[in-house]
């Protein structure tokens, strides 16, 4: 499955797998062959190879890859950073295997080689690089030498994916058992080149004890929440979205987010708008309805009209106190909904005030809302919040935004976090810069509020929309623009509902 685990609830599968009979050594000796696998795809025997050990069971690992690829006629070398007789348990007994010689780190020359094995620090890396391990992190990533790295790039912090300072740049990296959130965050993913995951033995209902809370995106984690409609269905079943316009200079976000709404399959979506705005959206002849909405009271009036059961507010909705006025009048209506852009940033420094608003929704914890901030309405958001805007890495931040809300989170950017109230979380990695153009967060918005008004829950929904929204950006590519996105979502969601098998 696509569990994450932080280094502490790797730690914790170690000790299970440990208690239910594998010895550690047996784990060490597997993940270090894990690691020589690797080297041996990528590279021929004959080649030279420098595995630079650090002085933990990162070194140990090395020390295990060292000795499998010198029995598979690798020239290997060893350098190892500390001094042997430091080394305990398990990697001391990895070590005293090896029988070739062991260089100091100082003294290794990386250029001096085809391929490195990178086994200086891995889960228990504990503050910023300096003096030794810096100045050989520096002359490996200078070197330009492939590095394969074990467990994560050296330097790169497990929990958080934060350079600690300096870190190794690999071509692969071997991970164990499950991912670490520091492959998926940046700028930890992009050291690691290809992440592989490892068996090494530890048993899947390790899991059950553990009970982790954080996933890499993807479609096992929501797809029994979003199905193909059924054969019996009609449009009203799949709900009807609404989604309000700001005036007339911004009422391309609206329609953005409107089509965004009916491409993922809302059975009905209307565009909410101003005055001022509604020759300009008459003038567009599509499947997008249109009603006339002038202030909080107009947008109350149309969603006192329960079979409109999910709305989108912030895209160009301008800042400020009337907007803030729109947010209440929607969570007032019990509907569910997405708030976004300026519906965000017209809470600055005012996070509490919203939670407050959030807190009375009269539909409680079953009325899904979904907020997604980038992280500059994020930072504007919780200026009054120092917790949450300094929880820490980007997963823990969306996370604490999330607890203090009582609504789901999706932080976005390249690696968009999704959280929810209680603690589950969601890293995403499927996609691409392209997506980083006008208008693109609006679409989202508006996929999000669709997957609601078809009833999937706050978080498979923030989940699903994230995800198809990433897919279609993919399918598009270089040129994309944001209004290709709706139209890009048929063919990623015949696919989808292709492997869902409805
Ligand atoms: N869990 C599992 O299931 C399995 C885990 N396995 C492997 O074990 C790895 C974790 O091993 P680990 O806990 O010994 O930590 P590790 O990464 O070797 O580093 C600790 C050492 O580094 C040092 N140190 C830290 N930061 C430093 C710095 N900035 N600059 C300098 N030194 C620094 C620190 O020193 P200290 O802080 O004590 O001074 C300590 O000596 C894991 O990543 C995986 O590869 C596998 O064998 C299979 C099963
Ligand atoms: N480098 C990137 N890689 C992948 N996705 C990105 C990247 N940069 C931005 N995105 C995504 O593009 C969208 C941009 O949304 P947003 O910042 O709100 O833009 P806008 O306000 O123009 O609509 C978000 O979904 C974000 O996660
Ligand atoms: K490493």
């Amino acid at each position: 499955m696509n569990e994450v685990l932080s280094t502490a609830q790797m730690g914790e599968a170690d000790r299970l797998a440990i208690a239910a009979g594998t010895p550690g050594s047996e784990l060490m000796d597997k993940a270090g062959r894990a690691v020589a696998d690797v080297v041996a795809r990528r590279h021929k025997a004959g080649e030279r190879v420098l595995a630079l050990c650090g002085p933990g069971n990162n070194g140990g690992d090395g020390f295990v890859a060292a000795r499998v690829l010198a029995g598979r006629g690798f020239r290997v070398r060893v350098a190892l950073l500390g001094a042997r007789e430091a080394l305990r348990g398990d990697a001391a007994g990895a070590a005293a295997l090896w029988s070739g010689a062991v260089e100091p780190a100082s003294a290794a020359d990386p250029a001096e080689c085809d391929v490195i094995v990178d086994a200086l620090f891995g889960a228990g890396l504990a503050r910023d690089l300096d003096g030794e391990a810096l100045a050989l992190v520096e002359r490996v990533n200078a070197s330009g030498v492939p590095v394969v790295a074990v467990d994560v790039p050296s330097g790169v912090d497990g929990n958080t994916g934060a350079v600690r300072r300096a870190a190794i740049r690999a071509a692969e990296t071997v991970t164990f058992f499950r991912p670490k959130p520091g492959h998926l965050l940046l700028p930890g993913r992009l050291r690691c080149g290809p992440v592989r995951i490892a068996d090494i033995g530890i048993p899947d209902a390790v899991l059950a004890t553990i009970r982790p809370a954080c996933w890499a995106n993807g479609t096992r984690l929501w797809r029994p929440a979003f199905r193909a409609p059924a054969p019996e269905g009609h449009k009203y079943g799949r709900g009807h979205a609404l989604v309000l316009s700001g005036g007339a200079e911004g009422a391309g976000a609206a329609r953005l987010a409107a089509r965004g709404a009916l491409r993922i399959g809302a059975g009905l979506v209307t565009i909410a708008t101003p005055s001022d705005a509604l020759a300009l959206h008459a003038g567009r002849p599509d499947a997008v309805m249109l009603r006339r909405s002038d202030g909080p009271a107009g947008l109350a009036a149309l969603l006192a009209d329960r079979r409109r059961n999910a709305w989108v507010v912030g895209p160009a909705a301008g800042v400020g106190e009337r907007t803030r006025e729109l947010v209440a009048a929607a969570l007032a209506s019990g509907a569910h909904g997405v708030l976004d852009a300026d519906a965000l940033t017209s809470f600055e420094g005012a996070s509490a005030e919203l939670a407050r608003a959030l807190a009375a929704r009269p539909g409680g914890a079953g009325q899904a809302i979904v907020l997604t901030p980038h992280e500059g309405e994020f930072g504007r958001l919780f200026k009054d919040s120092p917790p949450v805007a300094s929880a820490g890495s980007k997963l823990e931040r969306a996370r604490a935004a999330a607890a203090s809300l009582g609504a789901v989170v999706v932080l976005k950017g390249p690696d968009t976090v999704i959280a929810a109230p209680d603690g589950r979380a969601a890293i995403n990695a499927n996609g691409t810069p392209f997506l980083a153009t006008a208008g693109s967060g609006d679409v989202l918005s508006g996929i999000v509020a669709g997957l609601l008004a078809q009833s999937v829950p706050a978080f498979e929904a923030a989940c699903a929309g994230v995800w198809f929204h990433a897919e279609a950006g993919c399918a598009v590519g270089p040129g994309l623009i944001a209004d290709d996105l709706p139209d890009a979502l048929p063919k990623v969601l015949k696919a989808y509902f292709a492997e869902a098998g409805t």
